[in-house]
């Protein structure tokens, strides 16, 4: 497991970091997601020791890192690093090599990925002749071909389209199911929550929100419903205290005042008064609890 503890990091008058704390554990993968300039990119250099940090410690398995430990470590940084000029099969071994990987495994795990990756028969080509996406896939086969213990990507995912989307998806939910901690930053929310076991939210260098993906959006959420209310549910609109969000003919989205992680004894009390005026109101099909999407919840919490 990953752990980062009270990491801090200023970079002149900016304060890039924090205080950060969170932890990556294996066989999980988790979204790393905050607005421009959060700190994403800080943290996961910090990681990787590209950057040190002013104050606070990394530790891989409870012990600080050193460059051994790190050795180990796929990391795919933002600053897309590899040769235009150099042919696949060759970057990869040469990349194998520096960590340590001896030659003939090394053309192996070359071969190996770029096969994986739906490279194989370009693997004599330049880096430079291949589109966008499938460059990014040769990134991401820099970052796996050590056979990593944990894998740090920055945006794995920008510029990719939809088939390159669920290739590197698969690539990475099989690091992960193999018990490959994975860390990886993306500003596409959708696919974050669609991917992910765990998140962590970081704003302004600060993390705002981290851990289960769908208990974060249950406990950050204020308590909202989709109601329907028959004949007409514009009586809702009258409410004291409702949130009303969208009301059509019968059916409507509404939200109590109340954070859904609030005393359980609140939020039912609520839920029973919102049930029993809908009852006086018409016949009730349906009062069901919504859970937000992670876009909502990054929303609510990074203000
Ligand atoms: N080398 C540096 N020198 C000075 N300031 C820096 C440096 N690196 C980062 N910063 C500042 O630190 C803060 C965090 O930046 P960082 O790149 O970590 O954010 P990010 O979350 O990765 O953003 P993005 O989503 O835009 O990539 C920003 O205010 C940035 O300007």
């Amino acid at each position: 497991m990953l752990e980062l503890d009270q990491v801090s990091k200023r970079f002149g008058e900016v304060t890039a970091l924090d205080r950060v704390s969170f932890r990556v554990r294996p066989g999980t993968m988790t979204g790393f997601v905050g607005a421009n300039g959060a700190g994403k990119t800080t943290t996961m250099r910090i990681v990787l020791g590209v950057t040190g940090a002013d104050s606070g410690e990394v530790r891989w398995e409870g012990a600080p890192l050193d460059l051994a430990v790190r050795q180990g470590f796929g990391y795919m940084p933002e600053e897309r690093g590899l040769y235009p000029k150099m042919p696949l099969r060759d970057q990869l071994v040469f990349l194998a090599r520096l960590h340590g990987v001896d030659d003939a495994e090394a053309r192996r795990r070359a071969e190996e990925l770029l096969e994986a990756l739906g490279l194989g028969e370009r693997a004599g080509d330049k880096l430079d002749a291949l589109s966008l996406g499938n460059q990014q896939r040769v990134q991401v086969a820099a970052a796996l071909v050590h056979d990593p213990v944990l894998l740090v990507l920055d945006e794995p995912f920008s510029g990719l389209d939809p088939l390159a989307v669920d290739a590197m998806a698969g690539i990475l939910r099989e690091r992960a199911a193999a018990g490959v901690p994975v860390l990886f930053s993306s500003h596409q929310l959708e696919l974050v929550e669609r991917l992910c076991d765990e998140v962590v939210i970081v704003d302004s260098g600060r993390v705002v929100a981290a851990g289960d993906a769908q208990g974060l959006r249950r406990a950050h959420a204020r308590a909202r419903y989709r109601l329907t209310v028959e004949p007409d549910a514009g009586w809702l609109r009258g409410v004291p205290g409702l949130d009303v969000l969208d009301v059509d003919g019968p059916r409507a989205l509404v939200e109590l005042p109340t954070l859904t992680d609030a005393d359980p004894g609140v939020l039912r009390a609520q839920e029973q008064e919102l049930l029993r005026r809908a009852l006086e109101a018409g016949t009730v099909r349906e009062f069901t609890p919504v859970v937000p999407t992670l876009a909502e919840l990054f929303r609510e919490v990074v203000r």
